[in-house]
């Protein structure tokens, strides 16, 4: 099967973006981790899939799969890419744009400047939704790792994410903790583990090892919930510059169950044809 795609990137976070109104697209799991593999395949963190709208009132059915071929609901980096990709392949002739996940509706809007804001939807803390294995909802939980015990705190931004602070993330052991965080027995979905580093209460430094594709150089969900995670601990304000090893995000978060708002840019690297093989 021949397959035209899109190679895009939100921060050095990167995608392998394929139109699939105007292609029949069935992947097998094989298959997605083949596209994503960077020697034998194009390379990405993540494959994005452009589906018709499944439901009323929205564009676009937004598809996000892992490099290790596991389908998930949420992508904030790869929402941005999304919106300029139907935008940009005349998809649509709108500058926002409602997009339907697994995880529920989100709307994209691309700025004058070119930029893209996300509107993430409302973060959920209750173990329950992150998934996490907790007895009661708390700011701070304790994450055995071994003989180490963790500070971390848990959100769902549509996926689960543990959020632990470091003193510098340049030093932060985030190669070894990360796939430990990321199975820990307690998160029964595995999560995505974000290391963050506050400056001020208006900018942090965030390095996080992703569910499904190890450590990226930007996590766009991944920056929101650093953001609501420090807001909900009285450590952040209500908006906050996060500078990821790939660039800057500019997250909004009024608390309670107001939205998360996420800025950045998205880039369009090249595009081809190629062969899927099985
Ligand atoms: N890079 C993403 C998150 C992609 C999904 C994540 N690895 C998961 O498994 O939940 C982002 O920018 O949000």
């Amino acid at each position: 099967m021949s397959l035209r795609f899109t190679k895009m990137h939100g921060l050095g976070n990167d995608f392998v973006v394929i139109d699939a109104i105007n292609q029949k697209i069935d992947l097998a799991r094989e298959q997605i981790r083949q596209l994503a593999d960077r020697r034998f395949g194009i390379g990405c963190d993540q494959l994005l899939l452009v589906e018709p709208p499944r439901e009323a009132g929205v564009d676009f059915t937004y598809r996000i799969f892992n490099a290790d071929g596991g389908e998930v609901a949420q992508c904030g980096n790869g929402a941005r890419c999304f919106a300029r990709f139907v935008r940009d392949k005349g998809l649509i002739d709108r500058d926002t744009i409602a997009v339907a996940t697994a995880a529920g509706r989100m709307t994209l809007r691309i700025e004058p400047d070119g930029q893209v804001t996300v509107n993430m939807g409302v973060p959920h803390f209750a173990p329950a939704d992150v998934p996490f294995e907790a007895d009661a909802p708390a700011e701070r939980y304790a994450l055995q790792v071994g003989d180490e015990t963790l500070g971390m705190g848990a959100v769902s931004l549509g996926n689960p994410h543990a959020v632990l602070e470091v003193d510098n993330i340049d030093t932060a052991p985030v190669e070894r903790l990360g796939p430990l965080i990321e199975a820990h027995p307690r998160f029964p979905r595995r999560v995505n583990a974000g290391f963050m580093q506050i400056l001020d209460a208006g900018h942090i430094r965030l390095r996080v090892y992703e569910r499904g594709a190890g450590e990226t150089l930007a996590c766009g969900s991944g920056a929101c919930a650093a953001v609501v995670v420090g807001r909900q601990q009285g450590r952040l304000g209500d908006k906050v510059e996060v500078t990821l090893p790939g660039g800057t995000l500019q997250i909004q978060w009024q608390g309670g169950d107001s939205p998360v708002l996420m800025t950045g840019p998205a880039t369009t690297v090249f595009e081809g044809n190629i062969q899927v093989q099985g």
